[in-house]
């Protein structure tokens, strides 16, 4: 597999966002902005896939865990073949539809009342481990566009609070489900020093540590795991590494392999 290298995490006292359980932090992007991920990612990245070349088709892309909306939108503006100012509401010329997700009702309301782009982007909120209505309302929103799998998805800084909260299984349900509905996908796993600093912060306030987090059998090097499963047992296969954040985090990118590939490899 690609790796990349990895710079040391050190947070300062005044970076410490303090305890969230699912990683819903209100304040997020003031202490992790937008721009901390958009520089690794390039601006041509859909055109790179093969996409928006005919410009009648509709570009479908999945935020999952999308918090407050900052990242989602600017990511939005980001991938515009056409440059998109960061205080453009005008609506862009591409068909780039974006669905957003977050379990934080609170989050969601905040990212639909400030969306620039309201015909473009839609925010709602999901819990992604509730297999059934996340099945339903992904299906129902590519159905909607016309669409079989997303083109491109986003899992950015959500696997270790699902993880946490919901054990090995839930992880490796969540890498599944994404590969099934999903073209490309770009990962971002917290390394394993995250997990115990999140324990810790809840600890200090004096929760008691994440149900499932001594019981974890996936430790140590997550984002390999979980490359691991997306290449054995999802028919995904790692097409890019953009280098890793200041916080030693890797941004990975999958391509579903088509069937050509998968019997090339039988
Ligand atoms: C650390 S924030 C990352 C936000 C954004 N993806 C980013 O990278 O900027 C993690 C987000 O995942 C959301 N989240 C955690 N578990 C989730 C779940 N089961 N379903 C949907 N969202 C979830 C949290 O509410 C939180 O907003």
């Amino acid at each position: 597999m690609a790796t990349c290298g990895a710079k040391s995490e050190v947070l300062d006292e005044k970076d410490d966002p303090g305890a969230a359980p699912y990683g819903n932090f209100i304040n997020y992007y003031t202490f992790n902005p937008p721009e901390n991920r958009l520089s690794l990612i390039p601006t041509t990245l859909i055109q790179d896939l093969g996409y928006g070349i005919d410009s009648s088709e509709t570009i479908l892309m999945l935020d999952v865990g999308c918090n407050s909306g900052d990242l989602t939108v600017a990511l939005y503006r980001h991938l515009q073949p056409r440059v998109l100012s960061e205080d453009s509401t005008t609506p862009p010329d591409s068909d780039l539809q974006l669905l957003g997700f977050d379990l934080d009702e609170t989050l969601i309301l905040r990212a639909q009342q400030t969306n620039p782009f309201p015909q473009n982007i839609s925010f709602i909120p999901l819990d992604i481990t509730e297999d059934a209505a996340s099945q339903t309302q992904l299906q129902d929103y590519l159905r909607q566009h016309g669409g079989f799998r997303f083109h491109l998805s986003l899992c950015l800084a959500v696997t270790m609070w699902v993880h946490l909260n919901h054990g090995d299984a839930a992880l490796l349900g969540l890498l599944s489900r994404l590969a099934s509905v999903s073209q490309h996908l770009l990962l971002e796993a917290q390394p394993w020093k995250c997990y115990r600093s999140a324990a810790r912060r809840l600890r200090k306030l004096g929760r008691s540590d994440f149900d499932h987090f001594k019981e974890l059998k996936i430790r140590g090097d997550v984002a390999e795991q979980a490359s691991e499963h997306l290449e054995k047992h999802c028919g995904m296969a790692l097409m890019q590494c953009f280098g890793s954040t200041s916080w030693d985090r890797r941004l990975l990118l999958f391509r579903r392999r088509e069937t050509i590939d998968l019997h090339l490899s039988q």
